[in-house]
């Protein structure tokens, strides 16, 4: 079993150590957070081993009665691999802590793509990061805009990319964000830093973003047209994306009509935390027209990046190659929805 060490225990973090937890060939070795709040009760309840982040925080974790396995720099000796996922910019500096200890590490996606040896998306890159020792999981916005280019790509070629990405404004535990009563440009100058992002999965890839944010927290929602190289039926857009593990198309019989549905969707599917670690694509919107492919989708930011972040691990660590380590992160996981509810699974209640 490999050991992984999760150095950020916030909204990624802490589904990363569950996902980690949940496949059969890694094992969580423990968690470094900052502060003593709910987060670190969690990851004690969940029988994680916790470290202090920092140094000067390992007397907070004491008073608030935690017993600590060491800071961060003992959890880094005892990995095999670290996953970091501190906030934007601690990651950079985090880096080479991990480099001199020689254990290989995953930065998110507020780090820069100059300091990893590649980006990652699993769908699209995997064996750019084989054997990597540094390596960046690209935001949760470019991760449901490369799985959805690598297939189109394989398939018809991709002329053009627009993309106008209507963002959430904050995580639901972020209450300092915002917009509360507006709609941003943001940012306002064109092209957003999204579609540079893109190229460091698809450098010869021609793509334009625009971003918005608003006030909401459940999900980002991307409006898209994308030229194609030939012109395949609207029908066969759709079976296309369907066959992707990584793709939920939401049937029109499913009558979901926002993220809200969308989340309590996955809430009643029994999903952690009411996750939906695929893109969600509406089916009804998938529309070619003179070989421009026309559609919406939505992208639940806390957990896209989740099963790349477990795909990650077993490229640097040749775990595993990509297909059979896709299969085996969306296995544990339990990824996939099935379009219609024709083609649901039957249950027992739960
Ligand atoms: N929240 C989101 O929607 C997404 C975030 N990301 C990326 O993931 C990374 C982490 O973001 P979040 O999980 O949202 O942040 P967060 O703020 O929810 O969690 C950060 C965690 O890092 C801990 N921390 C603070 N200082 C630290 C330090 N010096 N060393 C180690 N840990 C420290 C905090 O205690 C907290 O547990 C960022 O790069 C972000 O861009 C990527 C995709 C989506
Ligand atoms: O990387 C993200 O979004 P982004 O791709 O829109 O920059 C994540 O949703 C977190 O970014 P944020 O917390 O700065 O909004």
């Amino acid at each position: 079993m490999l050991k992984v060490g999760i150095n950020g225990y916030g909204t990624i973090g802490k589904r990363v150590a569950d996902a980690v937890a949940a496949q059969p060939d890694m094992t969580v070795c423990g968690v470094a957070k900052a502060s003593p709040d709910f987060g670190a009760d969690g990851a004690v309840r969940r029988g994680y081993p916790l470290y202090s982040a920092r140094d000067d925080r390992v007397n907070a974790f004491r008073e608030a009665g935690y017993e600590l396995a060491g800071t961060s720099d003992d959890l880094i000796a005892e990995s095999e691999v670290v996953v970091d996922a501190a906030p934007g910019g601690i990651g950079a500096e985090n880096l080479p802590r991990y480099e001199a200890a020689g254990v290989p590490a995953i930065v998110q996606g507020k780090e820069s793509d100059d300091l990893v040896e590649t980006s990652f998306n699993a769908r699209a890159n995997f064996e750019d990061a084989e054997g990597a020792d540094a390596v960046r999981v690209v935001s949760c916005n470019t991760t449901g805009l490369s799985r959805l280019v690598a297939p189109l790509e394989e398939n018809y070629g991709v002329e053009k990319v627009r993309a106008t990405l209507v963002r959430r404004g904050g995580d639901p535990d972020q209450t300092g964000r915002g917009p509360i009563n507006d709609i941003l440009p943001d940012p306002i100058a064109v092209p957003s830093h999204h579609g540079p992002d893109v190229n460091t999965i698809f450098p010869e890839l021609s793509i334009d973003t625009m971003g918005l944010k608003v006030p909401a927290t459940l999900m980002h929602m991307h409006s898209l047209n994308i030229e194609l190289g030939s012109d395949p039926s609207s029908e066969e857009l759709r079976e296309l994306l369907g066959g992707e593990s990584r793709v939920f198309v939401v049937g029109d019989d499913f009558s979901i009509d926002g993220t809200g549905k969308l989340r309590e969707f996955a809430r009643d599917r029994g999903r952690p935390r009411g996750d939906l670690w695929e893109n969600c694509v509406w089916g009804e919107s998938i529309t070619v027209k003179d070989s421009e492919l026309y559609m919406f989708q939505a992208i639940h930011q806390e957990s896209d990046v989740i099963p790349e972040n477990v795909d990650a691990i077993r490229a640097m660590t040749g775990l595993a190659d990509k297909e059979e380590s896709m299969r085996i992160t969306d296995e544990a996981l339990g990824i996939g929805l099935p379009e219609s509810r024709e083609s649901s699974a039957v249950v027992s209640p739960v």
